[in-house]
C-alpha cells in the first residue's frame, strides 16, 4: 500500500484531528502519501434541530462511510464519542489512539465556574448529559440549546448569546483553544461522554492489510478504557438521546469505571462505579450498566 485517503468532516477539529492522524501515519510510514478527503455529513448541515430529532450521531458518519464503500477513500477519522455503539455492518475500528484530556470545560467571559454563576444564568450546551449534571448541581439555570462547531459556539458565547458554555478540553486545546478554559470540569465529580477525548480510524473490515496499517496507531490502555465505558452506554442503549455519562481509567492493575444517567429536566441523577481486570472491560461496562438500572436509571432511559 502506499497511498491512503482519509475521509474528514470539514469543521476545524475534525481537519485538525485527520491532520493528526495523517502526520501520525507519515511518520510511522515513511514514503506512504497519505491525502485528505474533506466531506459535508448532515450532521453538520442541520443545525437548526437537535441531533436527536434528526437521527443521532450515525450521520457524523454516514456520508464518509458511502465514500469508504464508494472506494473513493479508504478510512475515515472520528471523535469516538461521536461514534455509534453499534458501527454500521461491514466497518471496524482498526485504531483508538491514545487519548486526549477526558475533561469538559466551563467557558465563559465573566464567570470562573458553575458555583460563580448567579442565579438564572443562561448556560449553551445542547448535550443532555451536560444538561443533567449541570441541573444537578444547579436548579436555577437556564439552558439554552447550543449546536454547531466549536468556533461557532464560541463565536455565540462572545455574542453575549449565553453567560457560560461547556466545552470538551480536547477540542479546545486541539484548536489552539485551552486558554478559553476557565474552569476545568474533572472526574469523577463531573463525567465526560463515553470515549470522550479519543480519536477514533474507522475502515471496512474487508481489508486486512489496511487493518494492519491502521492498527499501528492504536493505544491499549486507551482501548480497554474506552470499551468499558462504550460497554456500559451500549448495555443501556445510550445514544444521544439521553443523558450517559462514563469514565474508565487505570488504576495499576486494575480498570475502574464510574458511569451516570440522569435526567436534563429536573437534575435526578444515579450513579455507579466498579473496577475489573484490564481485560475485563466488556463485563465492566454491562456490570456497571446494570447497577444504574437496579438504582433505578430506567427512569431516565426512552421506553
Ligand atoms: N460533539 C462534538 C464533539 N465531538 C468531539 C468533541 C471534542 C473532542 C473529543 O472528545 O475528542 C466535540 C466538541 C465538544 O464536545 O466540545
Amino acid at each position: 500500500m502506499d497511498r491512503l485517503r482519509i475521509a474528514t468532516r470539514k469543521s476545524p477539529l475534525a481537519l485538525w484531528q485527520s491532520e493528526h492522524v495523517a502526520a501520525a501515519l507519515r511518520a510511522r510510514h515513511p514514503g506512504l502519501d497519505v491525502e485528505l478527503i474533506p466531506l459535508s455529513t448532515r450532521g453538520d448541515e442541520v443545525l437548526d434541530r437537535s441531533l436527536a430529532a434528526i437521527g443521532g450521531k450515525g450521520l457524523f458518519l454516514k456520508e464518509l462511510e458511502i465514500a469508504m464503500q464508494a472506494g473513493h477513500a479508504d478510512c475515515a477519522v472520528h471523535s469516538l464519542k461521536d461514534v455509534p455503539m453499534a458501527l454500521e455492518p461491514g466497518f471496524a475500528l482498526p485504531a483508538i489512539l491514545a487519548r486526549a484530556d477526558h475533561a469538559d470545560g466551563f467557558v465563559s467571559n465573566t464567570f470562573d465556574g458553575i458555583d460563580a454563576l448567579p442565579v438564572g444564568a443562561r448556560v449553551g450546551t445542547s448535550s443532555l448529559r451536560r444538561q443533567a449534571q449541570l441541573r444537578a448541581r444547579r436548579p436555577d439555570l437556564q439552558l439554552v440549546d447550543l449546536r454547531g462547531n466549536v468556533n461557532t459556539r464560541l463565536a455565540k458565547l462572545d455574542a453575549g448569546d449565553y453567560d457560560a458554555i461547556v466545552l470538551a478540553c480536547a477540542g479546545l486545546q486541539r484548536l489552539g483553544l485551552e486558554t478559553r478554559i476557565r474552569a476545568r470540569l474533572d472526574a469523577p465529580d463531573w463525567l465526560p461522554a463515553p470515549a470522550q477525548g479519543a480519536i477514533a480510524i474507522e475502515c471496512r473490515d474487508d481489508a486486512p492489510g489496511l487493518h494492519t496499517l491502521l492498527a499501528t496507531l492504536d493505544d491499549a490502555p486507551t482501548r480497554r478504557c474506552v470499551e468499558a465505558e462504550r460497554a456500559m452506554n451500549r448495555a443501556l442503549h445510550g445514544s444521544c438521546h439521553v443523558p450517559v455519562a462514563a469514565y474508565a481509567w487505570l488504576d495499576g492493575e486494575r480498570l475502574r469505571l464510574e458511569g451516570l444517567v440522569g435526567s436534563a429536566q429536573d437534575g435526578r441523577a444515579v450513579r455507579a462505579g466498579g473496577e475489573s481486570s484490564h481485560a475485563e472491560g466488556d463485563a465492566l461496562g454491562a456490570r456497571v450498566a446494570s447497577l444504574l438500572l437496579e438504582a433505578g436509571a430506567g427512569a431516565f432511559l426512552p421506553g
